[in-house]
């Protein structure tokens, strides 16, 4: 099945729930330019578990989660090479839809990004887009489902039509999750998305992505080691550009195995 038809059957059936590796990276190399950024990079990811990528500023880990989706696309100076599978299929492959990959591989940034619109708008947005809803019933069953798994129904329900940028910072995030929701991805690729957030929102998505993890696949890179320690099963260390080491995340923490990890888990370099 290709990327495009799997999209429309999660339409119709909702996320996969098997186990197994759901995107498989091999050889990736990226360059901005003459900077080779990524090097050689081979990653799995596992279904329905959370994926920290870690590692000091600079050290690829934004550009590979963007590779995941495509969104080094738009920039212009950018190439990649190697191969990314999504269920077996190549998301650089002619057929694929860019639009529908991210509808299927989502997105949520460092900063709180809503649109200027109401809290409802913001949700309905991209199933509006994609042609999802059939009816207005249809559509307001989306918004108000999207909302509840992103854990923000109960904050919002009384003002559904004010503008999401009046929300709080943590608010507006989980509203971002909610929108990413709203499109039935499968994958959720997070760049750094409690950096902007104070301790208590932070574990209110923290809390979120432990719960979203039985249904989709989560990718989060993160400054914060105690953060991948908490909320992720595999961990993946990045440095200049290549992955020094990836498993299970406790046993990374406790007894990595190359000393490159050791020295930035332990704050020796970083
Ligand atoms: N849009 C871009 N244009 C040119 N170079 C870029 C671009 N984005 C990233 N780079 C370069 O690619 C390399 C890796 O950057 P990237 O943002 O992926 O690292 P990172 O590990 O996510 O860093 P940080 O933790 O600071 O966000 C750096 O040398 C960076 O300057």
């Amino acid at each position: 099945m290709n990327v495009l038809t799997q999209a429309e059957a999660n339409v119709e059936n909702g996320p996969d729930t098997g186990n197994g590796v759901i995107i498989s990276t091999r050889d990736v190399n990226v360059y901005y330019g003459d900077n080779h950024a990524l090097q050689g990079v081979s990653l799995d990811i596992n279904k329905h578990q959370v994926t920290s990528l870690i590692g000091p500023s600079g050290c690829g880990k934004s550009t590979y989660l963007r590779c995941l989706n495509r969104m080094n696309d738009t920039v212009d100076s950018c190439r990649v090479t190697g191969e990314i599978l999504l269920d077996g299929v190549d998301i650089y492959g002619p057929s694929v839809d860019e639009v529908l990959l991210r509808a299927r591989v989502g997105m949520v940034f460092q900063k709180p990004n809503p649109f200027p619109k109401s809290i409802y708008d913001n949700v309905a947005y991209g199933p509006r887009i994609h042609g999802l809803a059939d009816n207005k019933d249809d559509l307001d069953e989306m918004v108000l489902t999207s909302l509840e798994k992103a854990g923000l129904i109960k904050e919002v329900q009384d003002r559904l039509h004010s503008s999401g940028t009046g929300l709080s910072g943590g608010q507006q995030q989980r509203l971002c999750i909610a929108r990413a929701l709203a499109v039935r991805p499968d994958i959720i690729l997070m760049d750094e998305p409690c950096s902007a957030l104070d301790p208590i929102a932070t574990a209110k998505v923290e809390e979120l992505i432990d719960e979203l993890k039985e249904n989709y696949t989560i990718i989060i890179v993160t400054h914060s080691m105690q953060q991948a320690a908490r909320i992720s099963q595999r961990t993946a260390f990045f440095h200049l550009g290549e992955i020094v080491e990836t498993g299970d995340t406790e046993k990374l923490f406790t007894s990595p195995s190359d000393k490159r990890t050791q020295g930035y888990i332990t704050g020796r370099f970083g």
